[in-house]
């Protein structure tokens, strides 16, 4: 049987970083990825003439891990196209537009109270439970707007604002997500805005995994689907057996998993998973949307659109122009609050979505990735329900004998996206580096 210092399950960026930094450490190492390419839920691919990001995206220099790695590969940041005009809808559905600032005068009063106790609840961005919010945490985002008493068309902006971030019901969503992203920017929900939808990476997210890639000392096999790891006990043959679906077995010293908390039950793990792990992967994080790019005809001027967390879709804006045999078009960017209202392929439906809010737009086609059906994701970005953030995560980020987690989804500090990834990824390699030394 082939044996090694660590298996990596897994070749996101929890993967990628985790296994270039224990192979730099001097350790053998092969990655397992059971999908055709690096990037788990980052995947630039060549659609409608443009390389569109089908899932992570925006990157930002508070993101300090994140950064980190783009300044280590020398990566530059473009703008998401500036929005020159604004629409949003008032309590009773009525379509309201005006400029960016008009928006911005409408949503401030409520962005600023829904976060305003985020220094008590979470004063440190890096260390999210330590904090107030052990007492907030059975709060959702909806009870917290629910409370604010706004006026009804500033509270049907900021929940649209809100569930473009949380992407699933308001309702689903623990109050944590909101202020755990807030904290990590310092407590500024402007920023935290800025971070997580205006700068896109140059070259695009596969680009910059398949360099990470091309940095580990090590095998990174694709089409490698890992079905079980059984750990051995005792002694120096103490480890643990990956097996594949094809029957293959690894054995490792050491081994890092990196699948998200929905996706983690698809591996049969002897002993069995934790419980923390167990409950959060029978609960379900709360994140549930869709992500959709749309193809309208003719140059559409900047804007950006919110509907309503009870829409199919729930932001649009325009990210990309280009013309073609057709003429000119413009490409859109769209985020839905659960993936089941649309199905992409349904240009009618999509269409009747983008009228419910962004009227005077020609839809011709619309494509994206279901990462709620895809077997080895099974969500998009994490988001917490009520409770689980002060419930698991302490021991999400425990080692289990010689088994470690690795994922977004067990961060400190931004936990669901890119940066999180990285952190986990750079903070389990450490662990084990100093084990094994
Ligand atoms: C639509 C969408 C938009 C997003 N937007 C942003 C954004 O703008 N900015 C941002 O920072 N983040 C964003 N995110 C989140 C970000 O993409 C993720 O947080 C991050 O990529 C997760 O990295 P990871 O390594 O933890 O997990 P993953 O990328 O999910 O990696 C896990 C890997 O494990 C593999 N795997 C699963 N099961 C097995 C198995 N049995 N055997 C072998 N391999 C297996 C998977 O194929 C995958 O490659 C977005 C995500 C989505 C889906």
């Amino acid at each position: 049987m082939e044996s090694v210092d660590v298996v990596v399950i897994g070749a996101g960026f929890a993967g990628l970083i985790a296994a270039r930094e224990l192979g730099a450490a001097g350790l053998s190492v092969v990655v397992l990825e059971a999908r055709d390419r690096v990037g788990g839920r980052t995947w630039t691919d060549r659609r409608f003439g443009h390389d569109l990001e089908l899932g992570g995206t925006w990157v930002h220099w508070v993101q300090p891990h994140t950064w980190a790695e783009m300044t280590r590969y020398g990566r530059d940041i473009e703008r998401s196209p500036s929005a020159e005009e604004a629409y949003w809808r008032d309590a009773d559905g009525t379509a309201r537009t005006g400029t960016i600032a008009a928006f911005m005068a409408v949503i401030a009063d409520g962005q600023q109270g829904i976060i305003d106790d985020v220094g008590t609840a979470i004063p440190r961005g890096v260390d999210p439970t330590s904090g107030g919010i052990a007492e907030l945490d059975a709060l959702t985002v909806q009870d917290r707007i629910d409370a604010l008493g706004l006026a009804p068309e500033a509270r049907a902006a900021n929940e649209s604002v809100w569930v473009g971030h949380v992407n699933a019901p308001l309702d689903q969503v623990g109050l944590s997500s909101a202020l755990r992203w807030v904290a990590a920017t310092g407590g500024h929900w402007q920023l935290m805005h800025e971070a997580s939808a205006t700068y896109r990476v140059v070259g695009g997210m596969s680009a910059f995994t398949a360099e990470i890639a091309r940095d580990v000392r090590g095998d990174v096999r694709l089409g490698a689907t890992v079905a079980a790891v059984t750990q051995v006990a005792g002694g120096a043959d103490a480890g643990a057996v990956v097996e594949l679906v094809d029957g293959s077995r690894i054995r490792a010293r050491r081994v890092v998993s990196t699948l998200p908390a929905n996706a983690l039950s698809t591996i049969a793990f002897d002993p069995p998973l934790p419980e923390a792990w167990r409950r959060l992967g029978e609960e379900r994080v709360a994140s549930r949307g869709t992500k959709a790019w749309i193809r309208a005809r003719g140059h559409v001027p900047r804007f950006f659109a919110y509907a309503s967390q009870h829409d199919p879709l729930s932001v649009l804006k325009a990210e990309f122009y280009g013309s073609d045999d057709d003429g000119e078009y413009t490409l859109l960017v769209a985020f839905g609050p659960d993936h089941t209202r649309l199905d992409l392929d349904d240009v009618a439906a999509v269409q009747a979505a983008v009228d419910a809010f962004r009227p005077g737009i020609e839809v011709t086609a619309a494509t994206g990735h279901d990462w709620m059906t895809d077997p080895l994701s099974q969500n998009t970005w994490m988001t917490h329900r009520p409770g689980q953030l002060t419930r698991y995560l302490a021991d999400l980020q425990r080692p289990h004998g010689a088994v470690h987690f690795a994922t977004t989804d067990n961060a400190d500090l931004w936990g669901g996206f890119v940066d999180g990834a990285i952190e986990s990824g750079l903070r389990e390699a450490r662990r084990i580096a100093a084990a094994l030394a």
